[in-house]
């Protein structure tokens, strides 16, 4: 394969740092630049538990891509943010790979539309680890015969986004082949605001933030005398990152925007 010239975006974060040691070890991606939120004019090695490179640090997107050579930009940074930056990289060119959740579907559909009018090729993917792309597959199998679900994600408590991007995925996986139900029943009632949860489409999403999680998620469904359960969970951030060079090396093959690493993976 040919050298893919990389700029991640978010490279002091928790997936940033492991990003940025994915392209070190990868021997045909090469990281060109980075853009972080500050200190720019440094380079990668004087960012603290950063590998010894000698990428340049940027904090103005348009610059550094108007500046260094890129073929795919990484974005782990936020939703503000996140899709400010798709729009820099579409206007020069450059394809976006998103860890970045937290979009609205307004959103995605905005964004999908200028890759389709430019013909570049983009991925948003919620959850790059490959099992919990399989949990939401087959989250989305048993829906088909257990309408009643509800989904309990579990996330570290620095996360910004609830729902996680995780969580709202397999909801709208499950959406297209359950059948539409309000769950619960007529007369139930909230004595507490948000005790049920979340409402996707009748389904309710449960949202847990504590110290120590990384990134879990269980999809519960229930039915007459039996109840089912899937699960996944992350240890690490490590558990992302061959979901991250599928999808770098994907989205040079491409020409419009894919949501979602299920619609990449064989
Ligand atoms: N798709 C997936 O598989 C996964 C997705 N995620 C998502 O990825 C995102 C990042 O997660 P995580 O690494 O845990 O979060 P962190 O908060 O650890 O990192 C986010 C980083 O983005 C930086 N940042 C914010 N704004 C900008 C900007 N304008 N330009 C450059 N850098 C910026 C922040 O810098 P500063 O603090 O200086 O502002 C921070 O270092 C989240 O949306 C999360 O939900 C997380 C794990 C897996
Ligand atoms: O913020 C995180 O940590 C994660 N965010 C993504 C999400 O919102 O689903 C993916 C994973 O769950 C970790």
């Amino acid at each position: 394969m040919n050298e893919v010239k990389i700029v991640i975006a978010g490279p002091r974060g928790n997936m940033g740092k492991e990003a940025v040691k994915l392209v070190d070890r990868t021997e045909h991606f090469s990281l060109t630049a980075v853009l972080d939120s500050k200190s720019s004019g440094q380079t990668v090695k004087d960012i603290d538990g950063l590998p010894s490179m000698d990428a340049p640090v940027y904090t103005d997107l348009d610059l550094c891509l108007s500046e260094v050579e890129c073929d795919v930009l990484i974005d782990l940074t936020t939703p503000e943010y996140g899709k400010k930056h798709m729009e820099i990289a579409f206007s020069h060119g450059v394809r976006p790979v998103v860890g970045t959740t937290g979009f609205s579907n307004e959103d995605v559909q905005e964004l999908s539309k200028t890759a389709e009018q430019k013909g570049i090729g983009a991925i948003i993917a919620p959850n790059f680890a490959i099992g919990a792309v399989l949990m939401m597959k087959f989250a989305a199998m048993a829906a088909k015969y257990f309408p009643d679900v509800e989904i309990m994600e579990q996330h570290h408590d620095r996360k910004l986004d609830a729902p996680s991007g995780t969580a709202v995925k397999t909801a709208k996986m499950i959406s297209e082949v359950r059948e539409a139900k309000v769950q619960g029943h007529e007369d139930e009632r909230e004595d507490m605001d948000g005790a049920r949860g979340a409402d996707y489409e009748g389904m309710r999403i449960h949202s847990i933030r504590l110290p120590g999680l990384v990134a879990h998620q269980e999809v519960l469904f229930g039915g007459e005398g039996q109840t089912l359960k899937i699960r996944h969970d992350s240890m690490n951030r490590g558990s992302f990152m061959p979901g991250v060079q599928l999808a770098v090396e994907t989205v040079l093959k491409i020409d419009q925007l894919v949501y979602g690493l299920e619609n990449i993976m064989e």
